[in-house]
């Protein structure tokens, strides 16, 4: 038995292909309970998430958490769940689709496709592909714009654990992040201006981007940094004064303490000043998701409104916005220089 796989014939020819693999975090593939608990044990088993050691960890994962908390995330998945299925796999497919056309456009021949850091389709299933269509250089975009130890690195991880089984790797860069790259920016200052046109400016613009634990921010992690980062740059290319707009951190987990302020602590604080309407924008999530969707959408305004605050609108992610396609072109043009890229 050999200890790495035979290559396929396409990745045995001289000229390799250029390959992109943008990655995004994983859904379940159906908003049933035995889905949700799936995706969940795979997710919540990785030490880049959950940095307890396993030993102490299992136990309560599966003695507690995976007992409970599959049901009732299940029916919030179904508050959100598509015709065609997960939202963010949903909008993450159409990012790899566009992106290949608006590469096309610019004379830039390559193959692009979808992973999930966790559940379908695989980061190893995805990387196999490409070697089968030929590609010997693979660019790995997560579509996290703040690096994070605990979502960018675990796709890192993915790679490296596919690579150790493969004879002929692939060169590989990794984007490791664009939280403050002016495509990105511009994109997202359109999408609020958008609304903004529509409907007229709120009283305020909460920033929601999802938290970490304060424990991994105290070790060094530059998320946070990068978060504060985005924000500042947004509020700059909105032109907005102080006191018009703050950050929020969402979707605690666990009992330890995370970054804050959070943001249904926010909402509700702004409720109760009697804030006649607010709007939230997500910039961490490039694709609606359950956390933005369920989350902010429905909770949020949910909190909001009880606690005496009047509309809440959520500004929907970029998703498939053609300016955020435009500046997901630019980045990986960026990052492919000086490998062939022609037709
Ligand atoms: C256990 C702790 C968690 C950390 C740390 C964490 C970091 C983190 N997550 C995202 C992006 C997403 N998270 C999503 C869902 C989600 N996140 C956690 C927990 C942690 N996330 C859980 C348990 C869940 C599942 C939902 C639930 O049961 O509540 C999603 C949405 C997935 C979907 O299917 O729609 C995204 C996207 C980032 C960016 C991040 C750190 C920077
Ligand atoms: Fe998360
Ligand atoms: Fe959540």
């Amino acid at each position: 038995m050999p200890f790495f796989r035979p290559e396929p014939e396409a990745a045995r020819q001289a000229s390799g292909r250029t390959g992109v693999l943008l990655c995004n975090l994983g859904t379940p593939d159906a908003a049933t309970p035995p889905a949700v608990r799936r995706y969940l044990a795979e997710f919540l088993s990785d030490p880049r998430v959950v940095e307890i050691p396993p030993a102490l960890w299992q136990p309560l994962l599966h003695g507690l958490i995976l007992r409970r908390r599959p049901a009732a995330s299940a029916k919030k998945y179904q508050s959100i769940w598509l015709p065609e299925g997960s939202p963010l796999l949903v909008y993450s497919r159409k990012q790899a689709v566009l992106l290949r056309g608006w590469l096309g456009e610019r004379g830039v021949d390559v193959s692009v496709r979808l992973a999930m850091r966790y559940g379908q389709p695989s980061v190893a299933a995805e990387l196999d592909a490409l070697k089968a269509e030929g590609c010997t250089r693979v660019l790995v975009l997560p579509l996290y714009p703040q690096y994070s130890g605990t979502t960018t690195a675990s796709v890192i991880d993915a790679v490296a654990a596919w690579s150790r089984s493969v004879r002929h790797v692939p060169e590989l860069r990794f984007v490791n992040r664009f939280h403050d790259d002016a495509g990105y920016i511009d994109a997202l200052a359109r999408r609020v201006h958008e609304h903004w046109m529509a409907d007229g400016r709120p009283d305020r613009l909460l920033m929601s981007f999802h938290g970490v634990p304060q424990r991994v921010v105290d070790a060094g992690d530059p998320y946070h940094g990068e978060c504060l980062e985005t924000a500042r740059r947004l509020a700059q290319r909105l032109a907005l004064r102080e006191g018009d707009w703050a950050i929020a951190f969402q979707s605690r987990f666990g009992r330890a303490k995370w970054v804050g302020p959070a943001t249904q602590a926010t909402l509700e604080g702004w409720g109760r000043a009697g804030l006649k309407r607010v709007d939230v924008v997500c910039p961490g999530f490039v694709a609606d998701c359950l956390e933005t969707l369920e989350e902010i959408a429905i909770e949020g305004r949910a909190a909001f409104q009880a606690a005496g605050g009047g509309e809440l609108r959520y500004l929907p992610c970029l998703n498939n916005h053609p300016a955020w396609l435009a500046a997901l072109a630019s980045l990986v043009q960026t990052h492919l220089q000086g490998w062939p890229v022609g037709r």
